[in-house]
């Protein structure tokens, strides 16, 4: 699925279950904030060692990332290694509260279209809270 990006370029978005699948030496994706990175030509010159990427391997690195405190210059090196985004539909039927525990960083991003998957219920409550005001003043 291709769309237009801020900056009016495409974007290529990657399924889930496609970016799962490149987690070998000849092929190493990462996602950091559902955006997809291919380190695989990076993976030996990463100052903190191609086993942590490695071991982050077809998902998602948002949390060693962040934790390591990258400095800016890391981040503009990973801005380089950008190839796209995570789609916005998961396209796995994971179980919210037992399964992989980076699901959660998925949900902010899932538009609820038919979708196979239905997030859990306080995001729904979060994305459906409407206020209404009436004329005289009263909340509803
Ligand atoms: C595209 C993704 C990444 C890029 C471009 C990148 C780049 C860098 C750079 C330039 C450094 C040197 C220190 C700095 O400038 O902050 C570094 C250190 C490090 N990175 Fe990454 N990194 C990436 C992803 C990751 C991930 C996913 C992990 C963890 C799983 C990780 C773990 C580390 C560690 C442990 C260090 C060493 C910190 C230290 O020695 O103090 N990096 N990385």
């Amino acid at each position: 699925m291709e769309d237009k990006g801020e900056n009016g370029q495409a974007v290529k978005y990657y399924r889930l279950s496609e970016i799962e699948e490149q987690n070998t030496f000849k092929s190493t994706w990462i996602i950091i904030n559902f955006n997809v990175y291919d380190v695989t030509k990076f993976l030996e010159e990463h100052p903190g060692g191609e086993e942590v990427l490695r071991e982050q391997a077809g998902g998602d690195a948002t949390e060693s990332f962040e934790d390591v405190g990258h400095s800016s210059d890391a981040k503009e090196m990973a801005a380089n290694m950008v190839i796209g985004e995570l789609h916005p539909l998961v396209d796995k039927l994971v179980d919210p509260l037992f399964g992989r525990g980076s699901y959660h960083s998925y949900v902010p991003h899932v538009h609820v279209r038919g979708a196979v998957t239905v997030p859990p219920v306080h995001h729904l409550c979060q994305s459906n809270v409407t206020k209404t005001y009436r004329q005289d003043g009263v909340h509803g």
